[in-house]
């Protein structure tokens, strides 16, 4: 079965000024975690969905592009957008790029429960969704489109829609900690939090 590795890597960072997707955490950009965690699952293809503003930043040369000629629609078009590029694809591993305690174990782990009977594996932490670590498959696409143009974009919407096998992951899992702000550094900086 084809399943992809997605890297959602063409947001605002508004709130953290500059592009937050390149700021350096354990000696790599924020988005090479993500990246990494795809690529030691063997997924493929692997692709990078951001903008033409950003893209000469990244340095690989080795993934599949999607560069959004509209920037800044957020992750349900984004992943809208993608899932049309690529027809052949059943699953896409979709991740944020500013979760830099995401890992490759965590991606095997999820990898074990796709099932055709679901449209989407999604953990949860307490009545928290992660849609952004999270695995859609083809058939979320009809539904996704709707939403699109009925310009309805957020990810909790889709979910609603979706048969959806939620995960569960404990409380206190440091795992999906994301960086927004400047300041939440100090959350994701704690030595006992980072395994790679
Ligand atoms: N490809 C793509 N990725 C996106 C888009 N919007 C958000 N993302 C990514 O989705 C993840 C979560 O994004 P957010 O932090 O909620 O939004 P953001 O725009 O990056 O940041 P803010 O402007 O501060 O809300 C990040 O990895 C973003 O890079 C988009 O329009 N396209």
């Amino acid at each position: 079965m084809n399943i992809a590795g997605v890297v959602l890597a063409g947001g605002q960072s508004s709130r953290y000024g500059q592009p937050k997707m390149f700021e350096p955490f354990a000696g790599q950009p924020l988005y090479k975690h993500s990246l990494i965690a795809l690529q030691k699952n063997q997924l493929q293809p692997i692709i990078i969905a951001t903008n033409a503003s950003l893209q000469s930043q990244f340095l690989e040369n080795d993934v599949q592009w999607i560069i959004e000629e509209q920037p800044h629609q957020g992750p349900l078009f984004a992943l809208h957008t993608i899932m049309n590029h690529f027809p052949t694809v059943e699953w896409f591993f979709v991740l944020a790029s500013d979760m830099p305690l995401i890992h490759a174990q965590f991606v095997q782990t999820m990898l074990a429960f796709i099932d055709e009977r679901y449209d989407a594996i999604v953990p949860q932490q307490a009545d928290k969704l992660q849609p952004l670590a999270a695995l859609y498959r083809r058939s979320a696409l009809p539904i996704a489109t709707q939403l699109v143009l009925q310009n309805r974009r957020s990810m909790q919407a889709l979910l609603a829609q979706l048969r959806v096998c939620y995960i569960p992951f404990e409380e206190n899992n440091k795992l999906f900690t994301n960086i927004n702000t400047q300041q939440d550094w100090s959350a994701a900086y704690t030595k006992e939090s980072y395994h790679e």
